[in-house]
């Protein structure tokens, strides 16, 4: 059929051309008539490095160069991790392949430290997401929160230079890298649940490509496409960015999926969740259905007041 080259615009940290290098792979191991080549480019959200995320704002921070270098030819796909894609694409882009999802959990990462139950009273702790910080804050309040921004490495590196007792990182990030070693607790659901989209990474092209669309097909996981189609449109029904207190985890049982969502105020005094079961087949409802409970429990309000600042 085809022995076109495809071009994988990519991020160029060590994750991000990780995934792309992995997307590479499995791409040539399905067609190996083909020829696949990486285009490495930085994004606004590696440049501005000094301020946290949330305060910059805007969604896609992460992606957009990367989409405007598919517009404008110089490449084809782009490989992301889901939990960094916006609920909405440009004009005529759209995401049309999920690879199977790695560990999805929060992982716990200290030099000196086994748990967040065992970090002393006021122990710091580095995390640049409000999903994570509201849920720790609610678990333990006595901690102190303190921004963490970087690529994974750099954020280990301050660990390192004892700038924190203990980080908090995605586990998939840190197993990708082959630095697991690094992770003393996977934290679970209960006490962290997840972003959405965690772990899993997904492919983005043009959606008038159907030749393209077709060759990565057999790097779809349809277990992994079901349960991110769930908490995306938990996400999308709350209008949630990337930078939220917002946490939406499905697991997948046969074919019933069961999805759990929370939204928390950012110092964890309040944490709003909800959770629903139903046929896998109806993933997108049963998402919009836990996303309403929240919003019936007050989470329009929460997610309101921080858009505001
Ligand atoms: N926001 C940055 C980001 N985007 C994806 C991952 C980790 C890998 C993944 O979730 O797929 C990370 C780092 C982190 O949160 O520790």
């Amino acid at each position: 059929m085809s022995d076109r080259v495809i071009r994988i615009a990519t991020r160029k940290s060590a994750l991000a051309m990780w995934q792309a290098e992995y997307v590479q792979a499995k791409l040539l191991e399905a067609h190996p008539q083909l020829k696949v080549e990486l285009v490495p480019m930085s994004t606004q959200g590696d440049r501005i490095l000094d301020t946290p995320l949330a305060k910059i704002g805007g969604k896609g921070l992460f992606i957009k160069e990367l989409e405007v270098a598919m517009s404008e030819g110089r490449a084809d796909i782009a490989v992301h991790s889901m939990k960094d894609v916006p609920v909405d694409f440009p004009e005529g882009f759209g995401l049309h392949c999920i690879c199977e999802r790695e560990n999805p959990y929060d992982a716990f990462v200290s030099n000196t430290y086994a748990s967040i139950e065992e970090l002393p009273q006021g122990a710091i702790v580095g995390t640049s997401s409000l999903r994570r910080q509201c849920q720790i804050r609610s678990a333990r309040p006595d901690l102190t929160i303190r921004d963490l921004r970087g690529n994974v490495n750099t954020r280990l590196a301050k660990l390192d230079e004892g700038q924190y007792d203990a980080i908090i990182l995605a586990a998939a990030g840190l197993i990708r890298l082959e630095m697991q070693g690094r992770i003393k607790t996977y934290i679970e659901p209960t006490v962290s649940l997840p972003a959405v989209g965690q772990g899993a990474v997904g492919i983005e092209c043009r959606n008038d490509d159907a030749e393209l669309i077709e060759l990565l097909k057999p790097l779809n996981h349809s277990n992994t496409e079901s349960r991110v189609k769930a908490e995306r449109a938990m996400n999308a029904k709350l209008n949630g960015g990337c930078q939220v207190p917002i946490g939406s985890y499905a697991v997948l049982n046969g074919d019933e999926l069961y999805l759990r969502g929370l939204v928390g105020s950012p110092d964890g005094s309040v944490l709003l969740q909800a959770e629903k079961r139903g046929n896998v087949n109806d993933a997108i409802s049963i998402g919009v259905d836990v996303a309403e409970q929240l919003l019936e429990k007050g989470a329009g309000e929460i997610l309101q007041a921080l858009y505001k600042d």
